[in-house]
């Protein structure tokens, strides 16, 4: 069957303190965003891409995406989930029952981790996400400052990182999302809209060097893993 994918790629890269978006800077000869397009677009599942641009986005049209076929663009919105909507309304879902959504700063995905959720989920018929258990011990800050101190310490017992794609029925994925947004839910994640409903989210192992490229030092160890695979 094939899915829709939604790729959300109209931030501003702030944390990065670049001179641009970070899904807009190099990578081993071309940009985050091409390498993390070019990554679903090997994905034999696929049926079309939606992107969602900032509506001041000047370096779009410079990459060779501009002429992709398989590259619906959208308008992004204020806030990643009002992005990741925007895509959804544009989106058949009798066309495509089925969506990932896979963030744009996120270049190093496997193929084979996407086909896994893909399995997962479709044996199940309940949507899910890639996920890697958290590997530190976790420490839950007191706020204070200038200096925060450890208020308690989390137990790290079925802790996980959410990664991404994020699986999941399109037409409910939209409306779960719409009905969190209009609740004034803090939607970071696709899943979030889904556990407010109610509904199961899958937790599929993934791999850890699935990185969201979000800080400056995250681009050395982006170059570091791209020279691994
Ligand atoms: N209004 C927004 C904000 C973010 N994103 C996208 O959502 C993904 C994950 O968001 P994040 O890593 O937070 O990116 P930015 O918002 O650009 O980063 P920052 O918070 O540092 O500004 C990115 O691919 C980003 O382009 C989006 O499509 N629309
Ligand atoms: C969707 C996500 O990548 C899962 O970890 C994360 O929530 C995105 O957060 P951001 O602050 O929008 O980068």
């Amino acid at each position: 069957m094939k899915v829709a994918v939604v790729i959300p790629a109209a931030g501003i890269g702030q944390r990065m303190q670049a001179d641009r978006p970070k899904q807009y800077l190099q990578l081993a000869g071309k940009t985050i965003l091409e390498h993390t397009v070019g990554r679903l677009l090997q994905l034999p599942q696929l049926g079309q891409i939606w992107l969602a641009l900032s509506a001041e986005d000047p370096y779009f049209e410079a990459t060779s995406l501009a002429q992709q076929p398989k590259v619906t663009r959208v308008l992004g919105g204020a806030e990643r989930a009002n992005s990741v909507l925007n895509a959804l309304h544009a989106i058949d879902a009798e066309q495509f029952p089925w969506v990932l959504v896979h963030d744009a700063a996120r270049p190093l995905v496997h193929i084979a981790d996407i086909e896994n959720l893909l399995q997962q989920c479709f044996s199940t018929q309940a949507g899910g996400i890639l996920a890697t258990l958290v590997r530190d011990t976790m420490k839950r800050g007191d706020g204070a400052s200038p200096l925060s101190k450890v208020d308690h310490t989390v137990s790290r017992q079925q802790l996980w990182h959410a990664l991404t794609p994020q699986l999941f029925p399109t037409a409910l994925l939209r409306d779960c999302l719409s009905q969190a947004l209009a609740a004034g839910i803090a939607i970071t994640d696709e899943a979030s809209a889904l556990e407010w409903a109610g509904h199961p989210v899958l937790l599929v192992p993934g791999r850890a060097d699935n990185i969201k490229i979000t800080q400056p030092e995250d681009l050395a160890l982006a170059r570091f893993y791209l020279e691994q695979q």
